[in-house]
């Protein structure tokens, strides 16, 4: 499906109407899981995580054959305000070195037999500092939308977003705060790697930009404190529920990212599992406040979907697993 949306009640409405999870397949595939060699059990969360796979799919016995990593890539006025440890160039360089395979999600893509996609949005014009007013207009909302909706290949079958932007932990944690409430302390973390100064600036730039910026609806809080890299995020998850493909949230910005559609529409984001628990302070808040479970905690702390791409790892592992093994009654193995 190729959408063009005119307003950003639009992209809400579809979002809200896009099906559920199929429940044949989750029947089908939670009676299967009973019937396969092993103690019942005995594959912890592998076992949820292919029943879900398989609700999400309509298919009790899936394959995963074709993952995407789709990276996009924004600039952020509020960098002006020196919240990150790097300059924001290292954004637009970071995204030559994806296009040349040097990047840690290069190799991680890779490993799990992922397709990579890279896109960069309108990095000659960084997004307007959200201490100053909204960092996008609505046109340049929806265009960002746009680009992540339709950066989604309808033909994957497992999808993670990742992201590259200089001063993007800022605007996760300004959307944290403005979504979920609480101290900007509480929501702000070390980034590419501020000392204790550059973390109190962060939490004064985040009480700046929520008196700035006072409206807390969801989607309007996204498009005016996120960059065009997270609203693409958001776009591009929300594609990957029209089109049941399950997706693998990173970390700490793709969830604050992602949390403006849990917010906006109740259930939005139950076809996405969370990859890992970031080392940036507050992903396990924001994660616990959607009811999400990691998969991993490795202290990682990158972003560029690079703990979503590892867990593709134990996801295919998971769905291998469960539509891969005989029953008890194809083995001849006697049940307890
Ligand atoms: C070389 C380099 C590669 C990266 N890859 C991801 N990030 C990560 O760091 C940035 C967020 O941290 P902050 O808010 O402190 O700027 C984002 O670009 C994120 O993807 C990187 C950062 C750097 C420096
Ligand atoms: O958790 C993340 O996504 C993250 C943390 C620090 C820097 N970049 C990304």
């Amino acid at each position: 499906m190729t959408a063009a949306f005119s307003s950003i009640s639009e992209f809400k409405s579809v979002l809200a109407n896009a099906p559920s999870f199929n429940e044949q397949a989750f029947n089908d595939a939670t009676q299967r899981n009973g019937q396969l060699t092993k103690p019942p059990a005995a594959l912890g969360r592998l076992e949820d995580i292919a029943i879900w796979y398989a609700s999400w799919r309509g298919d009790a016995t899936p394959k995963i054959e074709h993952p995407q990593v789709i990276i996009f890539a924004g600039n952020h006025g509020v960098t002006a305000r020196g919240v990150s440890a790097f300059p924001a160039d290292v954004t637009a360089q970071m995204v030559m070195n994806f296009q040349h395979g040097g990047a840690a999600i290069n190799q991680l893509a890779n490993t799990f037999g992922a397709k990579l996609d890279v896109h960069a949005l309108d990095l000659d014009n960084p997004t307007q500092d959200f201490t100053k007013g909204p960092a996008m207009s609505t046109d340049e909302c929806l265009a960002a939308l746009q680009t992540g909706w339709d950066a989604v290949d309808p033909e994957t079958d497992l999808l993670v977003t990742g992201e590259m932007g200089i001063g993007n932990t800022t605007s996760a944690a300004a959307i944290a705060c403005a979504l979920f409430g609480g101290a900007p302390e509480t929501w702000v973390g070390k980034g590419t790697g501020v000392d204790e100064a550059g973390l109190a600036l962060k939490s004064q730039v985040v009480g700046e930009a929520l008196l700035v910026n006072p409206d807390r609806d969801p989607l309007t809080v996204l498009g005016a404190l996120g960059g065009r890299e997270l609203v693409a995020m958001a776009g591009a998850i929300a594609h990957a529920r029209v089109l049941s493909i399950p997706v693998i949230l990173d970390g700490f910005i793709c969830t604050a990212a992602a949390a403006c559609l849990e917010r906006a529409v109740a259930g939005a984001l139950d076809h996405c599992v969370a990859g890992h628990q970031s080392d940036e302070q507050a992903h396990i808040k924001l994660l616990t406040a959607l009811n999400k479970k990691p998969l991993l905690a490795l202290d990682m702390r990158l972003g560029e979907g690079s703990g979503a791409a590892l867990a593709i790892g134990i996801v295919k592992a998971a769905v291998a697993c469960h539509s891969g093994m005989a029953t008890f009654a194809q083995a001849g193995v006697s049940e307890g």
